[in-house]
C-alpha cells in the first residue's frame, strides 16, 4: 500500500518548478510520504502589466494561498521576499530552510564586473531598492551609470544583456542558482554596495495550521537562525511601511569577528555565535540619498526579540527621515 502523495501547489516559472521541486524532495524525505507538485497559474504570470501596477509580487503569493485556503495543495513554497509581510490567520509558515546565498548579482557581456562599466552603462532592473543603491554607489565613486527599468523571467532579462540592449542586468544569486544558471554572473554585488531585499534567498514553506500533523513534519526543515534573521529583516520592512517594491534593503547576519586577535580567543569564539548584526537602508532612486543603519544584538531567541530587533531599526531610520523615501515607483 502506497500512502497518499502530499499536494505542492506551485507556480509555473522555472524558477518555482526548480525550488518547488528541491523541497518536494526534501519533505518526502522527512515525511516518507511521495508529493506531487500541482501547478497553480497566478495573475501575475499572465498580466502584462507592470508589477508595480498590479501590486507588487505579492500577486504570485495569492493564488497560491487561495489554493491552500480551499484545500486543493497541501502546502506551497514562496520566495520568502515575495510574501507579504501580514500573515493570514488560517495558514502557517511552517519551515524557513537554510538560506541560499542573500546577495544580487550582475550579468554582463566579456566578464565585466560593475566596476568595469564604461561610462553611460545601461543597467537594467526593476526594483527601485537595487536601482537606489546602484545610482548611490555610482556617485560616491565617480561613475556614469543608468539605471533602466525592466521586468520579465530570468531569459527575458538576461536576454538584454545577450542582444546588447542593456550593458548589465541585475537578479539575485539564489534564484540563478536554484535554476543551475549561477555559471552566468560575471559579478557578485557585495551587500556592502547593495543590500538585499528582506528576506531574499530564504524560502517559506506554508501550509494550513489545522494540519497539525503536516506543520509538525515541515517543522523539520525549518533553520532557526535564518527564520531568526528573516523574521528581523521583514520586522523592519513592516515597520517601515513599505511593501516588496519600496527602495528597501536589509539583510541580518553573523558579523564577521572586529579583530583578528579574538579569532584565538575562545571566548570569541562564542561570541560571534550569539550575535546577529541586522542592516537596513532605504534610499532615493537616483542615489542622492541613503538612510543605511545597522544594529548588533544577541541572536533572537525568540519571535519576539527577532520582530523587536527590526522595528528597532526601522525606528532609527525612520527618525533619520526614512519615510520620505518610500514612496517612489520605478517608474
Ligand atoms: N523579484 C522576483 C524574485 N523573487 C525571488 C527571486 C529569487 C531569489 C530569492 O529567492 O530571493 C526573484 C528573482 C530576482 O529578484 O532576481
Amino acid at each position: 500500500m502506497t500512502e497518499k502523495a502530499l499536494r505542492l501547489g506551485t507556480r509555473r516559472s522555472k524558477l518555482a518548478m526548480a525550488q518547488s521541486g528541491q523541497v518536494a524532495e526534501a519533505v518526502s524525505q522527512v515525511t516518507g510520504r511521495p508529493v506531487e507538485l500541482v501547478e497553480i497559474t497566478t495573475y501575475g504570470d499572465v498580466s502584462r502589466e507592470h508589477l508595480a501596477q498590479i501590486g507588487g509580487t505579492g500577486v504570485f503569493v495569492a493564488a497560491l494561498r487561495e489554493a491552500l485556503a480551499r484545500g486543493e495543495v497541501d502546502f506551497a513554497v514562496h520566495s520568502l521576499k515575495d510574501l507579504p509581510t501580514a500573515q493570514p490567520d488560517e495558514l502557517v509558515v511552517a519551515a524557513v530552510p537554510a538560506r541560499e546565498d542573500p546577495r544580487d548579482a550582475m550579468v554582463t557581456r566579456d566578464a565585466l564586473k560593475l566596476t568595469d562599466l564604461p561610462r553611460g552603462a545601461r543597467i537594467g532592473t526593476g526594483s527601485p531598492r537595487r536601482m537606489a543603491q546602484l545610482n548611490a554607489y555610482a556617485r560616491s565613486h565617480g561613475m556614469d551609470i543608468e539605471t533602466v527599468p525592466i521586468r520579465g523571467n530570468v531569459d527575458t532579462r538576461i536576454g538584454y544583456v545577450r542582444k546588447g540592449e542593456l550593458d548589465a542586468v541585475v537578479l539575485a544569486a539564489a534564484g540563478l542558482n536554484r535554476i543551475g544558471r549561477s555559471d552566468e554572473v560575471t559579478d557578485f554585488l557585495s551587500v556592502d554596495t547593495v543590500l538585499p531585499a528582506p528576506g531574499q534567498g530564504a524560502l517559506a514553506i506554508e501550509c494550513t495550521a489545522d494540519d497539525a500533523e503536516l506543520v509538525a513534519a515541515l517543522a523539520e526543515l525549518d533553520d532557526p537562525l535564518t527564520r531568526a534573521a528573516v523574521t528581523a529583516e521583514r520586522s523592519l520592512l513592516a515597520a517601515l511601511e513599505a511593501g516588496c517594491s519600496a527602495p528597501v534593503g536589509a539583510l541580518a547576519d553573523l558579523p564577521p569577528l572586529s579583530a583578528p586577535l579574538e579569532r584565538g580567543d575562545p571566548q570569541a569564539d562564542g561570541r560571534i555565535v550569539k550575535e546577529m548584526r541586522l542592516r537596513g537602508v532605504v534610499g532615493s532612486i537616483d542615489g542622492s540619498t541613503l538612510v543605511q543603519l545597522s544594529t548588533t544584538g544577541p541572536v533572537p531567541q525568540t519571535h519576539e526579540a527577532a520582530t523587536a530587533l527590526g522595528r528597532e531599526l526601522a525606528a532609527e531610520m525612520l527618525a533619520q527621515g526614512a519615510a520620505g523615501l518610500m514612496g517612489e515607483r520605478a517608474q
